[in-house]
């Protein structure tokens, strides 16, 4: 059975055996798995490959910037590992997007998500300031997601905060993946533009990633349900 809800619980931990622990009390109907940098960096195709294997929906976020070609190769390769989601960063710009897209085109319908990143949801006002960038966070989100679909992209990561401005200017197929995604019981740790799981669907987005709300609870498990029971209310 595919996925029943929006959440991608992202796997960062250190150790593969404390993922995997996790990864056996989940259900690949309730969640999909996001694997970033850090257990890529450890693990490799490897890990993805024992996740696809317990017929998870895999999205590789490793935020992909670089010349066009070597994005381009690099999402190639995302799409041989036979991923659900890949992205790059929309910093990259319209070539380095479209050399992306063009990429996958051999693929058909077999291709994953390609969805850009926006702002950083660690990222506030002051953070793009001491880069140069004279927006609000909400505007630069604007002007990147704008790239992103010209670059015919399926979608980007942004936060739950900007999602109906998006949805609004792009329409609702235009795929919206949101961490910072805190229940009010939760810590913020280092993210800056949250939402609770609840705000965030009732602002339209299609995707919520959500890592130490459940890896860092004492009961993960219980926390994904909560997670999963507010969303079912909301
Ligand atoms: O692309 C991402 O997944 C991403 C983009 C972004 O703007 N903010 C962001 O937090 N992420 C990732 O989403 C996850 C959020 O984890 P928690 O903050 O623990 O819920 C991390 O794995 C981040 O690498």
């Amino acid at each position: 059975m595919s996925c029943q809800t929006p959440v991608v619980v992202a796997l960062d931990f250190e150790q593969q055996a404390d993922a995997l622990n996790l990864v056996s009390q989940l259900d690949p109907s309730l969640c999909r798995l996001k694997v970033g940098k850090e257990m890529f960096t450890h693990f490799g195709p490897q890990f993805v490959k024992q996740l696809q294997q317990r017929n998870f929906d895999v999205f590789l976020d490793l935020k992909f910037h670089d010349i066009p070609n070597t994005v381009a190769k690099a999402v190639k390769a995302a799409a041989d590992l036979g991923v659900w989601m890949v992205n790059v960063h929309a910093c990259g710009g319209s070539k380095m997007m479209s050399a992306a897209r063009e990429s996958l085109i051999s693929y058909g319908t077999d291709k994953p998500y390609l969805i850009a990143v926006t702002v950083l949801t660690s990222m506030e006002q002051g953070d793009l300031t001491e880069l140069g960038i004279n927006l609000t966070p909400e505007q630069q989100v604007l002007k990147l997601a704008t790239l992103t679909h010209s670059a015919g992209l399926d979608g980007v990561v942004c936060s739950a905060q900007e999602a109906v401005l998006l949805k609004r200017q792009f329409g609702k197929d235009f795929c919206l993946v949101t961490p910072g995604i805190r229940p009010a019981s939760s810590e913020q740790d280092d993210q800056k533009r949250v939402m609770t799981p609840a705000q965030a669907l009732s602002a339209g987005v299609d995707y919520m990633v959500i890592g130490r709300p459940i890896t860092k609870a004492a009961k993960p498990l219980d926390a994904l349900n909560a997670i999963v029971q507010e969303i079912l209310n909301a």
